[in-house]
């Protein structure tokens, strides 16, 4: 069963298309990161999806159910742009609030919950308004956690953050999914966070969903290689070239897609008398592997 589906889901702005005949496939359980450019259509998506825009075409199912249907949506947490919080209302208060507006049984229980989530308990007197990017963006988390959902749709949630604080909002997601087996659509440009956490992907190009696969899909087109640095370049090519096929010039340096390993590579080098300043084995990454995709959109990458 799918979290989200939508089908041949559509919206315009003054005739505009931002979102164009998209069949999205989020599965139960995943964390599906929603990738593409800025203006490609994500945060558009994921409002479509929250209710907070109407669709002009298409439709949207929530673990099978119409997305309109009032037990799957209070179910659903969402952070979309930034949290909407009051300025000179406290941490605490800002939770609460939002609790007591969610009907939530336990408010106080609850709120304190979730501020142990992000790792906030010693954050909860402090104004929003006095609260770093970090913490307001967490503080964004908690208040979806609220009522602890089972889907969670987060809008570029680790934008800002520095390197601890993504740590943390990493942490607490891997955790709810995979000890509460809540699904998580989370949309961000930071690829390399990314890559950490997600099960599933989707590339979005101008409103068009252009892949969508599990990860394990995209880590079977994204190949190894040896990754070699010596004191002439050209020279190791021409040698290389005698004994393996797929060979590259990049970042200073030559990969070899081959099936072989890096002291494979290192010792024919020196059997040949070229000097080897740097020797690595390496996997082609999702930043790698998004930058091939979109500038080779609409061909079928069978090796990327
Ligand atoms: N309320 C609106 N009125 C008019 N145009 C809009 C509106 N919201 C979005 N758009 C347009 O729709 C397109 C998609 O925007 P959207 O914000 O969904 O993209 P995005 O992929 O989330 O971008 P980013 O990564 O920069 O957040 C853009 O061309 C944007 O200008």
């Amino acid at each position: 069963m799918y979290a989200i589906e939508t089908e041949k889901l559509s919206k315009s702005f003054r005739g505009i298309s931002a979102v164009d005949d998209l069949d999205l496939h989020v599965p139960e359980g995943s964390i599906y990161g929603f990738i593409g450019e800025n203006g490609s259509g994500k945060s558009t998506t994921q409002k479509l999806i929250c209710g907070l825009l109407v669709p002009n075409a298409g439709d949207i199912r929530l673990c099978g159910k119409h997305y309109t249907d009032s037990e799957i949506r209070s179910r659903m947490g969402v952070l979309i742009e930034s949290p909407g919080c009051f300025p000179n209302s406290t941490v605490w208060q800002n939770l609460m609030m939002q609790a007591l507006n969610l009907g939530i049984e336990n408010p106080k229980d609850e709120v304190v919950r979730v501020l142990k989530v992000v790792s906030m308990t010693g954050a909860s007197a402090r104004k929003f308004k006095e609260c770093s990017l970090g913490m307001k963006q967490r503080l964004g988390v908690a208040q979806a956690l609220l009522g602890r959902p089972r889907l969670l749709v987060l809008d570029e949630p680790i934008n800002g953050l520095d390197a601890d604080g993504m740590r943390i909002v990493r942490e607490t997601l891997v955790n709810l999914n995979s000890q509460e087996g809540v699904t998580i659509f989370i949309s961000s440009h930071i690829l390399g966070e990314l890559s950490k956490i997600a099960t599933h992907y989707g590339i979005l190009k101008d409103g068009k969903l252009i892949r969508e696969m599990p990860e394990s899909a995209m880590s079977d087109e994204c190949r190894d290689f040896v990754f070699v640095k010596t004191n002439d370049n050209p020279r190791a090519r021409l040698v290389l070239s005698t004994k393996y096929r797929e060979i590259e010039d990049k970042d200073d340096g030559l990969r070899i897609y081959d099936e072989t390993e890096s002291a494979n590579v290192a010792g024919f080098l020196f059997e040949n008398g070229i000097a080897v300043g740097e020797i690595s084995f390496n996997r082609v990454g999702l930043e790698e592997y998004y930058v091939r995709v979109m500038s080779r959109q609409g061909e079928e990458a069978s090796h990327v």
